[in-house]
């Protein structure tokens, strides 16, 4: 190619003077680049631009600043943390930071990525889980940083070297990042981790349900479908109580920066068959802790109920039902709390707490009738009961919850209602329309029906309970035949007169 012709006609001089121009006022690297272009563009032929396009380059790359090497930190993560500090010749367990990291990182790991991978099998249900061979690598990525994470190994006699998986054994995890991520890293990717290992483990385990029998919890598994979905109630406060579980699970940092003990203590009222027994089942559900159904009735002394208070671990629900019908209200006005005794809802003679509601049909019979030493005024008390809780109990473990239920709030002692003694009280009322909603659903997978609007306007006359409602919703298999009934049926609960149950 000649370009010497090209480069010789008039119209090439002129406009290459004006690009000599421009080229002389421009100012930056990016002026310079635009203007190459341009002129490449114009005054070359393909060959030429082509040239003009590598010429660029070299000259971006001599005046550009080139990028810095970015500093790196590293941190191991031993799998045996030995009594010395240093990573080898382990005296213990797995350290639980490196089985957590690795936990994580199999819900992280895409299988499909991987030119090669560990397959084991894991937990009660048995599940498949994928892990890097030692030696290999995988980045994830937290907040848009890049964290990579790499599986060293130690080599066992006959290793060939590092490559070797077949001879080398896990060691520690490496996390590798940007050395300015580190307050990321520490702070927030690294409890990220724990929560999240922490949350699929919750959701894993099987549940108990703990009764008190003499000195000792007995379990049982507890299968109890309820859930938040299933539980029928006003939707706002379905949200006010997880989100309240969620930041009770999250907040271990605040109680210990405030110095309260890590619990959380709900109030559920409300009249027999509002659902209070299925909300603890759900709140048990939802955060995967075993339950703890204390009755009292069958608890004969201060030092009995401290033992088994003492026995209820970290991650449970604490629950004492019925919690009005438990201890006398003859102190209230009188003696004041101190010397308020155990009694059951048929104990105090004095009707608050007689078979004739709903309730009792719901209440197992060892609840029925005042434990012997009780009656002889050996009985537990209430301000037992709660300064123990308060006191000794709270701070001997954590991340517990206790619940006490009732059907009558102001039957309550005061001294159980004063504000930060129960943190939440949550009134479990009779079934409005959102809560028929959750109900219809859950029975028939409904979410609409041409009696749905004459339902919704009984509801709003009429108080019948969920218990009702869900009782009457079981008579047919077909929805029509159900859903008609339970019209009349309000119906009937309409014309009888102020619509109460
Ligand atoms: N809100 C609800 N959501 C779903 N089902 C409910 C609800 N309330 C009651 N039920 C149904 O009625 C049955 C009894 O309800 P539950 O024992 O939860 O009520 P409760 O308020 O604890 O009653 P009690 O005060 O008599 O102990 C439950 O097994 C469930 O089938």
């Amino acid at each position: 190619m000649d370009f010497s012709s090209v480069m010789a006609s008039p119209s090439y001089d002129k406009a290459a003077e004006t690009y000599k121009k421009a080229v002389a006022a421009a100012a930056t690297m990016t002026a310079y680049t635009v203007l190459a272009r341009s002129m490449a563009r114009e005054l070359f032929r393909n060959e030429l631009r082509a040239a003009a396009r590598w010429a660029a380059s070299v000259a971006r790359g001599r005046l550009l600043p080139r990028p810095k090497a970015r500093r790196t930190k590293t941190i191991f993560i031993p799998r045996f943390a030995a009594a010395d500090g240093a990573s080898h010749g382990h005296h213990g367990g797995e350290s639980s930071l490196y089985s957590d990291a690795r936990a994580y990182l199999a819900t992280r790991i895409g299988p499909c990525a991987m030119a090669q991978f560990c397959l084991t099998n894991a937990g009660a249900r048995q599940r498949l889980v994928v892990s890097m061979v030692p030696g290999d690598s995988t980045t994830d990525v937290f907040e848009g940083v890049e964290f990579t994470w790499t599986l060293t190994t130690s080599q066992t006699s006959g290793g060939r070297g590092r490559g070797d998986a077949s001879n080398s054994v896990p060691d520690s995890l490496a996390l590798r990042f940007d050395a300015e991520q580190m307050k990321l890293a520490l702070g927030r990717y690294v409890p990220f981790i724990l929560a999240e290992t922490e949350a699929a483990r919750r959701q894993e385990r099987a549940l108990k349900i703990f009764m008190n029998t003499g000195f000792a919890w007995e379990g049982f598994k507890h299968h109890h479908p309820s859930t938040f979905d299933t539980v029928a109630m006003d939707p706002a406060l379905r949200r006010l109580v997880v989100d309240d579980l969620d930041r009770f699970l999250a907040r271990r940092d605040h109680y210990q920066r405030i110095g309260k003990a890590w619990k959380r203590g709900y109030l559920l009222h409300g009249p027999p068959g509002t659902g209070k027994s299925s909300l603890v089942a759900a709140m048990a559900n939802y955060l995967r802790f075993n339950l703890y159904d204390l009755d009292l009735s069958q608890v004969y002394s201060n030092l009995i109920l401290q033992k088994l208070l003492m026995a209820t671990p970290n991650k449970s629900i604490l629950v004492i039902e019925d919690i009005d019908c438990c201890f006398s209200a003859t102190s209230r006005e009188g003696a004041g709390a101190q010397s308020v005794e155990v009694q059951t809802k048929n104990g105090n003679g004095n009707g608050d707490c007689s078979e004739s509601s709903d309730a009792a049909t719901s209440r197992t019979s060892h609840r029925k009738g005042l434990p012997p030493q009780a009656e002889q005024g050996q009985g537990i008390t209430l301000s037992g009961l709660l300064s123990f809780i308060d006191g000794l109990w709270s701070t001997s473990g954590e991340e517990r919850i206790i619940v006490f239920t009732t059907n009558y709030k102001d039957r309550l002692d005061p001294v159980l209602l004063r504000p930060g003694r129960m943190d939440m009280h949550i009134y479990m009322g009779y079934c409005c329309w959102e809560a028929f909603k959750t109900l219809a659903k859950n029975y028939f997978l409904l979410d609409d029906h041409p009696l749905f609007p004459e339902i919704q306007d009984l509801l709003a006359e009429v108080e019948v309970t969920p218990a009702t409602v869900s009782e009457m919703l079981l008579r047919s298999e077909d929805a029509g035949v159900a859903l008609q009934g339970f019209v009349e049926f309000l119906q009937d609960m309409k014309k009888q007169g102020d619509g109460k149950q």
